[in-house]
Order: structure tokens, then C-alpha cells, then sequence
């Protein structure tokens, strides 16, 4: 029971500035502590560097930022397969959530075959030519998948880190119009925040774990704040009203923890700026707790 966590400050990747800190605030919510507690070893590599935005220009606003962010993305993918490779399960603290297209590529490189469960209120699934904002943490699962630019899609080595019949998309209810026709063309499996509304996330988890689990050597579980509702975890960039419960949320990852499939996991687009008292961050450290298999008896 080993957990390496890495913290990966990008901010480069979304509109509204602050996530970079998410990485800190979500270690200051004793984040060590916590997993010690429930009986892992855990080591902290400390955060990867990224390079800061005052300092760069913006060549391409279709794209923004996409140099740097591959350039980290890169960096990102062999440090994440050689942790695995050690026998750590990663934790990776974002960052936006563009930091995922190296996350995937490492796991999927050191898996050989990786489902993915991927918490959003968006799709994350524009390309250069759907995104209606340019910023690449809207593009990151599609890019995950081989959908985008070619230097997006290629981090890491290989094109499609999964096949999109071991990928759930849990709790969306923010989807761009063209970014929908391509969700629905990759044949992706989504599970809308109506769907939980009506199924209950227990058997939308029993799902999404059969999902991403058929056929694969482990799940890589993305986590984007933003799935939860902004009552709860107002500490994002992007809030979606109508997000899932405090309780539904800690019941997908006491689920992720039962199913024994868990690879990687990252907690993404924590912004301490916008949140209150950093309860958003706190919510990452007790959410990873109970997806590394904290009980509550
Ligand atoms: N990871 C996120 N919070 N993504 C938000 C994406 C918002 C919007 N769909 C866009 O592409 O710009
Ligand atoms: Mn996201
Ligand atoms: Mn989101």
C-alpha cells in the first residue's frame, strides 16, 4: 500500500487564474496525514515545474498555452508510468484539469490496457475547432482518446490511451453543442447528472466500474472538482449548478475502493481563490481517502 504523490501547478489551461495553488492547499488540508492514517506508505515527490504565465505570450488562441502544456504533459507521462512501475499508486494534485493528458498517457503506457472514470460537469471533449474558449483543460479526455491536435493527441507516445468502451463520463451537465457530437461519435460511455438523478450513483458506479475495468489491467479515476455541486466545493473555476452530493461523491470512491481496480487517481481544478476557507480542497483529501479505502467502521 503504497501512494506517490505529485503535484503539477498548471493553471495554463483554463481561463481563471488560481488553480496553480490547488496542489498546495489540498497538501495543507493534510492530505500525508490522512493517508497515513488509513495505513499507506506515502511519499511526496513534490510539484513538477511549470513554467509561469506572466511570463509567456500566447501564440495561438484556438489553443492556448499548448507548448507549455504539452511540454509538461511530456514531462508528466514517464514519471507517472515509472511510479507505477515501483509499485506506488499516483496521486496527482492539478493543476487544471489539462494536466490529465499526461497523467493517461503514463498510466495507459504502463498498463497496456486502462479503463478510465472521469468525474466532470463538462465533457472535456473540444478540439481546436469546437472549444469555444480555446483553453485545453475543455479538450483534455477527448485528447485522452486521439481527438484534437496531433501533438496533443501523441503526448506520451501513443495515440488513445483507451478504448472509449472502458471510459464512463460521470456526472456531466455542461457540454458545448459540437463537443457533443463528438462525445457521442467516440462511443464513450456518459453518464449525465439526469442519469444519477434517476439510476442513483450506486448503480451508475456498478456500471462505470464493470466499464472500465472489462478487459483492462486497472482504472485511472480523473476527478475534476467541478462534478460536485458548487454549495459544496465552490472552490473551481468553472461551477456548474446541480452538481452530485457531498454523499455521492464519497460513495463513487468508496466504490472505486471496493472494486480493487484503482491505478491512479489525481484530484483536478481546485482553485483556493474562489473557495471558502479551502473546504474544496479539504473535500479532495477525505474524497482521495475514501477511494484509497478509508471506512467509515
Ligand atoms: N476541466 C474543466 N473545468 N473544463 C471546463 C471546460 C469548459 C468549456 N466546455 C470549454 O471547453 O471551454
Ligand atoms: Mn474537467
Ligand atoms: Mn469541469
Amino acid at each position: 500500500m503504497k501512494v506517490k504523490v505529485l503535484g503539477i501547478p498548471v493553471d495554463l489551461g483554463a481561463n481563471r487564474r488560481g488553480v496553480d495553488m490547488g496542489c498546495s492547499a489540498i497538501r495543507y488540508a493534510n492530505l500525508q496525514n490522512g493517508l497515513e492514517k488509513i495505513g499507506y506508505h506515502v511519499e511526496d515527490y513534490g510539484n513538477l515545474y511549470v513554467p509561469n504565465a506572466e511570463k509567456i505570450k500566447i501564440k495561438k488562441t484556438s489553443l492556448k498555452y499548448a507548448e507549455e502544456i504539452i511540454e509538461v504533459c511530456e514531462r508528466t507521462a514517464p514519471l507517472i508510468s515509472k511510479f507505477m512501475e515501483e509499485g506506488f499508486i499516483p496521486l496527482i494534485l492539478g493543476g487544471d484539469h489539462s494536466i490529465s493528458i499526461g497523467t493517461i498517457a503514463g498510466c495507459s503506457n504502463a498498463l497496456g490496457d486502462v479503463g478510465i472514470i472521469w468525474f466532470d460537469a463538462h465533457g472535456d471533449f473540444n478540439t481546436e475547432e469546437t472549444s469555444p474558449s480555446g483553453n485545453i483543460h475543455g479538450m483534455s479526455l477527448g485528447a485522452s482518446l486521439g481527438y484534437g491536435d496531433e501533438m496533443l493527441v501523441k503526448v506520451g507516445g501513443k495515440k488513445g490511451k483507451a478504448r472509449p468502451e472502458n471510459v464512463a463520463l460521470i456526472g456531466v451537465r455542461d457540454i458545448d453543442p459540437k463537443e457533443a457530437e463528438l462525445i457521442k461519435e467516440s462511443g464513450i460511455n456518459v453518464f449525465t447528472i439526469e442519469q444519477i438523478d434517476f439510476m442513483g450513483m450506486r448503480e451508475i458506479m456498478e456500471l462505470a466500474i464493470n466499464i472500465a475495468s472489462n478487459g483492462t489491467k486497472g482504472i485511472h479515476v480523473s476527478f475534476d472538482m467541478d462534478v460536485i455541486d458548487p454549495s459544496v466545493a465552490p472552490g473551481v473555476g468553472t461551477p456548474v449548478q446541480g452538481g452530485i452530493s457531498y454523499r455521492e461523491a464519497h460513495l463513487a470512491m468508496e466504490m472505486v475502493a471496493n472494486s480493487k481496480m484503482l491505478k491512479c487517481l489525481e484530484f483536478v481544478e481546485v482553485n483556493p481563490i474562489l473557495d471558502n476557507k479551502n473546504r474544496t480542497a479539504e473535500l479532495a483529501v477525505s474524497l482521495a481517502c475514501s477511494a484509497l479505502g478509508k471506512k467509515i467502521i
